[in-house]
């Protein structure tokens, strides 16, 4: 192997206090630069990938490792979480401050950026997704795509190096839909996106891989854009807009 992963995943097992379990004997490392479409059936448990990742849910057995190493505790988790930015399902759970810019430049600012700094970069970050002016706008009173393109500013004006982006297209128009796949097909960072949006994941990454019966399947051919329909796999995500 050339390059540390970014972070792993060591055989992870997680299941809910209600006995649930939800992920097995799961290995998985994120190289750098990978770009990969991750999809599954509802409840398959791609959010609860995400968030034990994150170190938002401890599993009971197996570990995260960040640059090859073990991470133990919320303060190592934070320095995991300056390189690995996770965009959440729902924009209103990422959005918590009066105006646009305060939510952008939150991030910046928590990184150690001086005020004025942390207002350039995310000036700059609003600009690259078409959200000019949009820095004193009332987050409250914006809508659901603004919301939605907004959640993914306060996220990338942290230039993490790894973006975990979950079901980021579900529930939006589609011109909005449009926007996001051109932001996410010119944007180099790595990634990993949850979705059922087939079309969608083949526009914004390179590869797949599923969750099935609770292990992570990752050696799923990524097709090509025209053969969207004859996927090889039972179970192929489809398109919904609920
Ligand atoms: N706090 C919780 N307590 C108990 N069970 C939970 C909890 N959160 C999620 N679950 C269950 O764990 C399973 C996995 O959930 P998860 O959100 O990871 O799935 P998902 O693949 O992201 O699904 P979706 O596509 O519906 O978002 C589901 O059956 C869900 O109902």
């Amino acid at each position: 192997m050339s390059e540390t992963p970014i972070f792993a995943l060591q055989d992870v097992s997680f299941a809910y206090p209600s006995g649930h379990a939800v992920l097995h004997d799961v290995n998985f490392a994120f190289e750098p630069g990978q770009k990969i479409g991750l999809y599954g059936t509802n409840g398959s448990g791609k959010t609860t990938l995400f968030h034990i990742v994150m170190g938002l849910m401890a599993p009971q057995r197996g570990k995260v490792l960040f640059h090859g190493r073990a991470v133990r505790g919320e303060k190592e988790f934070q320095a995991l979480r300056r390189e690995v930015g996770m965009v959440l399902q729902n924009a209103e759970d990422q959005l918590f401050n009066p105006t646009v810019l305060d939510d952008v430049a939150f991030g910046p600012l928590n990184l150690g950026m001086s005020v004025d700094e942390a207002r350039e970069r995310s000036l700059a970050t609003l600009k690259e997704l078409g959200l000019d002016g949009f820095e004193n706008r009332l987050t409250h009173r914006l809508s659901g795509g603004e919301k939605k393109l907004v959640s993914l500013a306060t996220i990338l004006s942290m230039q993490p190096k790894v973006l975990l982006l979950d079901e980021p297209t579900n529930g939006l128009d589609p011109q909005t839909r449009e926007r996001i796949i051109e932001i996410l097909a010119a944007l180099p960072t790595a990634r990993i996106i949850i979705s059922h949006d087939w079309d969608f994941l083949a526009q914004t990454t390179s590869r797949f891989m599923t969750i099935k019966d609770g292990r992570l399947v990752t050696d799923v051919p990524h097709l090509p854009h025209r053969h969207v329909h004859a996927h090889p796999l039972g179970d192929e995500p489809h398109h919904h807009h609920d």
